[in-house]
């Protein structure tokens, strides 16, 4: 199983530069990536699942920098979800879940293998969408299709599994639906996760690790209960509240009168 290093990435967008970042992120562990909206957390995801090439630094599998992989083997190791924005695919949610094989077929097209249809049977299981696998995916509603998705990436069967937001459009306990399965596919097979979330109470309750950005840079990084603390929230945030831990899991408690500011982060 894999690990994934970054190391001194740094990308000029204009407004937003990516500033020399280098972390890690820990083999068959949960990481969550938080930080404010434009922190540059998409785009450290997309620079190292390959969709975006950084203009300096080096990303690292194990020891093997992602540009020695061939595309196929670069598919069958590490499968990235972006977030979703709007898909009028015309597609059955089991054609949408097939796709995630193709990497492990032969030939495009090619008719699929037993040993594949049990695969996307078994992610449609496993998230849940088995009673839709017949409908078109742009029938689903929002909900239904971040779960249409994950079981796209989770048919790949890669060992590391990058997420973009994957609770979005989901109500509060489809959210902890996905949460507990990435948590079972993590437990179960050893998977790599390194998602984004914005929920920082399910940050800390599902990862056992957390990478936070600020404006391009890492601004902290550990285990959850040392990372989220009234001093990064601050610092972060640019917000005032105290943090109580209650059975592992964080209270955020704003000061009153705390009001969001730019969004920005300080
Ligand atoms: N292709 C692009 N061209 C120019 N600017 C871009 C491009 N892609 C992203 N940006 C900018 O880079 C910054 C970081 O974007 P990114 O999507 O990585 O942030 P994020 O932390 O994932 O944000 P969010 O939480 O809102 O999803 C943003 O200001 C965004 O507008």
């Amino acid at each position: 199983m894999k690990a994934i290093q970054t190391k001194n990435i740094g990308l000029d967008l204009g407004r937003f530069q990516l500033q020399s970042v280098s972390t890690a992120f820990p083999a068959e562990k949960i990481t969550a990536i938080i930080g404010p909206n434009g922190s540059g957390k998409s785009t450290l995801l997309k620079i190292i699942s390959r969709l975006l090439a950084a203009d300096a630094g080096e990303v690292f599998i194990d020891d093997m920098n992602v540009k020695m992989f061939r595309t196929k083997e670069f598919a069958k190791t590490l499968t990235m979800l972006p977030q979703s924005k709007e898909l009028l695919l015309q597609l059955t949610v089991r054609e949408l879940v097939s796709y995630g094989r193709s990497p492990h077929q032969k030939r495009f097209g090619y008719k699929m293998a037993a040993a594949d249809e049990e695969i996307v049977n078994w992610a449609l299981e496993i998230t849940g969408t088995v009673k839709h696998a017949d409908r078109m995916y742009h029938t689903l509603s929002g909900g239904e299709q971040q779960k249409a998705r994950i079981a796209m990436s989770l048919a790949q069967k890669t060992d590391i599994l990058l997420l973009d937001e994957p609770t979005t459009f989901l109500d509060i306990a489809h959210q902890f639906d996905v949460l507990e399965i990435l948590r079972e596919i993590n437990q179960q097979y050893r998977v790599t996760i390194v998602m984004v979330l914005h929920d920082l109470q399910q940050a800390v309750k599902y990862s056992d690790y957390l990478v936070a950005m600020k404006k391009g840079n890492i601004a902290a990084a550990g285990v959850p209960e040392d990372v989220l603390t009234s001093a990064f929230l601050k610092n972060v945030y640019d917000i005032d509240a105290k943090v109580k831990y209650e059975d592992g899991y964080p209270l955020i408690i704003p000061a009153i009168g705390n009001v969001a500011k730019d969004g920005t982060g300080g």
